[in-house]
Parts: C-alpha cells; sequence; structure tokens
C-alpha cells in the first residue's frame, strides 16, 4: 500500500506517467500530475476520475526549474507536504538519421530532445531531492524515492534514433552517479527502461505497425501495457533495497538496427 505515498509524476497527463498517477492513487497515494499546459484538459479528466483530494495539476514544462518548483510547491501548498517520490515520465521522441537525405542531422532537434528527456529529468531529481531531504527519515533511514524513464534504446538504439538513445542512455548513466550522491540524505534513484508500450507515442502509427510490433516481443508477444509500467513503479517504491539500478522492462525484446 502506498497510502503515505506523495508524489510528482511528470508527463502524467498521458501514456506511462497517466498510469503511474493511477497506479499511486488507487493504492492510496497522492498525485501531481506535472505536464505542459497544453495537456491541462487530460489532466482535468484524470482529475475527475481520481478525485481532486487526491491528484492535483501543475502546468509544468520539466526544463523549467520555476514550474518543477512550482509543482513541488503545490503539493506542500495543500497540505500534502514535501514530496517524498518524484517519478519522470515526460519525454519526447524524434526520428532523424545523423545524415540524411536532406543532411545532417537538426543540432537543434538534437538538443531539444536532450534538453527535455535529460536535463528536464535531472532537474526533476535535483529540485525534488531538495524537498526530500526536509522530511523526517523512516525506520530504513530513507526519505524518498525518484524513479526516472529511460528507454531500451538506452542500449539498442536504432536507425534514426541517435538523438532519443543519448537522451536515454544519459539516464541511465546519470542513475547510479546520483544514488550515490543522494544516499547521505536517505533517497533512492531508481530507473525503468521501458521497451515497447501502447501509449499515444506508438498509438499514432498505424494499427498494422502497431500489430507487427507486438509480435516482435518474445514473451509476452505483444505491446505492452502502461498499466505494467505502473505495477514496476509500485515495486520500486515499496521495495527499500532497490536503488542505483536500471530495470529493463520488456517482454524480453532487444531491439533491431
Ligand atoms: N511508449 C513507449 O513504448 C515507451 C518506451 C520506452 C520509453 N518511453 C518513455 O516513457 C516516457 C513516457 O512516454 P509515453 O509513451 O507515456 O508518451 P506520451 O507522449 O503519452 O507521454 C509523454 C508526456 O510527456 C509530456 N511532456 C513532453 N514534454 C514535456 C515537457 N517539456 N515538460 C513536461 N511534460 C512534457 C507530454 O505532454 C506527454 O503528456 C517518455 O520518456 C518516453 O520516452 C516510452
Ligand atoms: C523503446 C522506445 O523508447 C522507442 C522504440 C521505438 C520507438 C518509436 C519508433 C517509431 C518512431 C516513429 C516516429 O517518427 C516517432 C517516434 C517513434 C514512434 C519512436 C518512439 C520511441 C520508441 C517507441
Amino acid at each position: 500500500m502506498l497510502s503515505k505515498t506523495v508524489s510528482l509524476v511528470t508527463g502524467s497527463a498521458s501514456g506511462l506517467g497517466r498510469a503511474t498517477v493511477e497506479r499511486i492513487v488507487s493504492s492510496g497515494g497522492k498525485a501531481i500530475i506535472c505536464d505542459l499546459p497544453s495537456q491541462s484538459s487530460l489532466a482535468d479528466s484524470i482529475i475527475d476520475s481520481l478525485g481532486s483530494d487526491n491528484v492535483k495539476f501543475s502546468p509544468c514544462d520539466v526544463t523549467q526549474s520555476s514550474d518543477v518548483t512550482a509543482a513541488l510547491d503545490l503539493s506542500e501548498n495543500s497540505g500534502w507536504g514535501p514530496v517524498n517520490c518524484a517519478v519522470s515520465c515526460a519525454g519526447i521522441a524524434t526520428a532523424s538519421k545523423t545524415l540524411g537525405r536532406k543532411g545532417p542531422h537538426s543540432l537543434e532537434m538534437f538538443s531539444n530532445v536532450l534538453a527535455v528527456n535529460t536535463v528536464g529529468t535531472f532537474n526533476v531529481i535535483r529540485l525534488a531531492s531538495e524537498r526530500m531531504s526536509t522530511l523526517d527519515p523512516d525506520d530504513n533511514g530513507q526519505r524518498g524515492v525518484i524513479i526516472n524513464t529511460a528507454s531500451i534504446a538506452a542500449y539498442d538504439g536504432q536507425v534514426g534514433q541517435a538523438a532519443y538513445a543519448a537522451s536515454k542512455g544519459a539516464i541511465v548513466g546519470l542513475t547510479l552517479p546520483c544514488a550515490r550522491d543522494l544516499s547521505g540524505v536517505g533517497v533512492r534513484v531508481m530507473t525503468i527502461a521501458p521497451g515497447l508500450f501502447l501509449t499515444p507515442l506508438l498509438a499514432g502509427l498505424p494499427e498494422k505497425v502497431q500489430e507487427e510490433m507486438g509480435k516482435q516481443i518474445p514473451c509476452p508477444r505483444r505491446l505492452g501495457d502502461p498499466s505494467e509500467f505502473g505495477k514496476l513503479v509500485e515495486s520500486i517504491i515499496e521495495n527499500p533495497m532497490l536503488n542505483g539500478e536500471v530495470i529493463r522492462i520488456d517482454g524480453g525484446y532487444r531491439m533491431p538496427p
């Protein structure tokens, strides 16, 4: 049971983040939905279904420190206290070759993917851990847990995924040093590397392509359901021994070139 979980979940108006909020709240916790202002109507529908006592929306671009700070403040100003759990799901994906028919990869696109996926994730880690450090420790001397979302593309990046794979590889790379940095204040840091999950990120692809992608997963032979990601988040929150590690959740899939 996550009845004491007060969480900030980025990118949670949609997909894996939304499933995380649903899991945390159905297990008795609270969640701040941290997503772009353009996602406010999706956030409102989550609040309608889960209740405004349990879920609040803070419009936020994760690359902006003031926006993340405002989301952390909202938890405290709502009487929930400082967050003890931060889950980063905000992310964007692009597809562009390093040298394509139209010329070299756009440097702006590369920087933007790293800004949202990597810098945004680190922004949450640094600001959320400061708030967690003010909490009383539990029996294990722990004050909070931070969960990042990488991707199996961090390991098996495909053609056209240089920017995306680099952004996710960096999240894998920062997991252990951040866990080590924050061990003194009792904050754990974990990363999940999902395989192919049926979220709006993939739902935009033709149905035939989605079906074919699902068939490539060894077992189970289908795309992942976002609720399965939410379940893993819950396990990580509940298990005090999980720290400084990356967990793949991919049905045994390894992406081809
Ligand atoms: N779906 C998959 O198969 C899959 C696989 C591996 C990794 N991932 C990763 O999981 C995470 C969630 O992906 P998803 O599939 O749920 O996608 P999604 O598009 O459904 O959700 C991503 C959310 O992030 C938000 N977002 C984007 N930029 C933001 C910013 N600057 N600030 C705040 N919020 C921002 C979007 O508005 C959106 O609500 C991403 O990091 C993605 O790279 C997804
Ligand atoms: C594991 C995931 O993080 C990536 C693996 C496959 C990627 C998708 C491949 C098709 C792309 C098409 C596109 O133009 C937008 C991005 C993609 C949907 C891309 C998104 C990231 C994953 C799912």
